[in-house]
């Protein structure tokens, strides 16, 4: 089958700054994989190429066997690091705007999320908290049915007890076909849920594994390992 994501000596320079420097990577379908590395190692500037926001300086990048383009849209769901929607807006209105841009948003799911953590239709962007906008601007995200999740920071403002409710419940709670490329720096946080992890760093790839090997053949945790590799 053909992966979701491919990467084939794929490279990135910004101005005569190196952020990705010729990587080769696959990733399967089906899995919830970290995408982790230090500060400014090249995690945004991967995200943003298989989303079709960048385009590379050489090599390719594929989704589903394709590059990043019109059909491939609708198969990513992408959380940027900032936010894109409106602050006037209402979480009603963000969930028509939604729902009348992608044919595979899925309204019933998103608005039961949503009132589950008790977010009302009513409220504005502009009112909420960090972290609260930030689970709004997540529902959305996984409330479409895609087939690749790119979720570029997503609880950097959560407090540390709604993480875990958003990590097992929103992120996990997808379609178990697809797969979810999550970049953080909330390790610990993340690791439970995680299949694979992929560490970046200086725009190389520095290790592709699965946790349970990490675990079983390092005896280690992945936040330990990191800390190990990257340690300043
Ligand atoms: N628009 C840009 N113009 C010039 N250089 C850039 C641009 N965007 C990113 N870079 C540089 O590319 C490199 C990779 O940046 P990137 O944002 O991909 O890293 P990151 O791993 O996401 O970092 P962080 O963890 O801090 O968010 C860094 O050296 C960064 O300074």
């Amino acid at each position: 089958m053909t992966p979701i994501l491919e990467c084939r000596a794929l490279a990135k320079v910004y101005s005569g700054r190196r952020a990705l420097a010729g990587i080769n990577l696959t990733v399967n379908r089906g899995r919830i994989v970290g995408l982790l590395g230090p500060n400014g190692s090249g995690k945004t500037t991967m995200i943003k190429l298989a989303s079709g926001l960048l385009t590379p300086t050489s090599g390719e990048i594929l989704i589903d066997g394709k590059r990043p383009g019109v059909q491939t849209k609708r198969q990513v769901s992408y959380l940027p690091e900032r936010t894109y929607l409106e602050n006037w807006m209402t979480v009603d209105e963000m969930l028509h705007f939604f729902s009348d841009f992608y044919d595979n948003f899925n309204l019933p799911k998103a608005a039961e999320m949503l009132q589950r953590l008790g977010i009302q239709p009513g409220d504005r962007l502009k009112t909420m908290s960090k972290g609260t906008k930030e689970k709004v601007q997540l529902i959305l995200v996984m409330s479409r049915e895609a087939d690749l999740y790119l979720l570029d920071e997503p609880i950097g403002g959560v407090d540390p007890a709604a993480r875990d409710y958003i990590l097992h419940t929103i992120i996990s709670n997808y379609n178990e076909n697809a797969t979810v490329l999550i970049s953080t720096h909330l390790i610990s946080d993340v690791e439970p849920v995680l299949d694979d992890v992929i560490f970046i760093n200086q725009g190389y790839i520095a290790l592709t594994e699965s946790v349970d090997d990490i675990r079983e053949q390092q005896g280690k945790s992945v936040d330990a390992l990191f800390r190990e590799v990257f340690r300043c």
